[in-house]
């Protein structure tokens, strides 16, 4: 497993050892042990498996407030994505700043998101399937959307009009949200 960096404070992207051979190919999707070897102490929860059937669909920015906080650990196993994570954590050195990363079926590629951050994902192909764990349970209180389009973060999403929930429609700018992380070391 090789644990890459990103220009954002505490979060990974993650590429699993692939082992290919006349049958196809096998991999540790996640692993306990490999993880804290690599300094990296998650206890995950909750898995998560979600489905889009359209190119375009955006799903984000999300996270849950509060005590309800979730650190996530990432990856797309059917079609593509545009990943994208934004450090929401105040006095945070990168502060409001955001990365956008390609996850998709043929990459392999994770991403380790701690609490504290938004996120969100753009569909690049038709039928995407995205898996997550999560360190936390789902509470739908303290679950927040935060405007996919929000100037003050300036996303380059690459797209005009991406399909959306209802809920992230009608979600407003982070300045005007209750959102409230502190940046504590990891
Ligand atoms: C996230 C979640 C949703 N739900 C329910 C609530 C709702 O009725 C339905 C769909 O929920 P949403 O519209 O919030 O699903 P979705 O827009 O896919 O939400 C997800 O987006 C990505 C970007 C994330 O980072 C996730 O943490 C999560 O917020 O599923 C659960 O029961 N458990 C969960 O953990």
């Amino acid at each position: 497993m090789k644990v890459i960096k990103t220009d954002l404070q505490d979060v990974y992207i993650i590429e699993p050892k692939v082992f290919g051979d006349n049958r196809g190919w096998f991999m540790e999707s996640w692993s306990e042990k490999t993880m804290v070897e690599a300094g990296l102490h998650y206890q995950f929860v909750q898995d998560n498996h979600s489905y889009s059937s359209k190119k375009g669909t955006l799903r984000g920015l999300h996270c849950q407030k509060g005590d309800a906080a979730q650190a996530k650990l990432i990856r797309c196993t059917r079609g593509a994505v545009l990943d994208v994570v934004v450090d929401v954590r105040k006095g945070s050195p990168t502060y409001k700043k955001w990365i956008a990363v390609e996850l998709s079926a043929e990459n392999f590629r994770q991403i380790l998101i701690p609490r504290g951050f938004l996120h969100g994902y753009l569909t690049l192909t038709e039928d995407v399937e995205f898996l997550y764990k999560a360190d936390n349970f789902y509470n739908a209180e303290a679950d927040r959307s935060i405007m996919w389009n929000d100037p003050d973060i300036a996303v380059n999403w690459g797209i005009e009009c991406p399909i959306v929930s209802e809920k992230d429609e009608k979600a407003p700018r982070l300045c005007d949200s209750d959102i409230d992380f502190i940046y504590e070391k990891v």
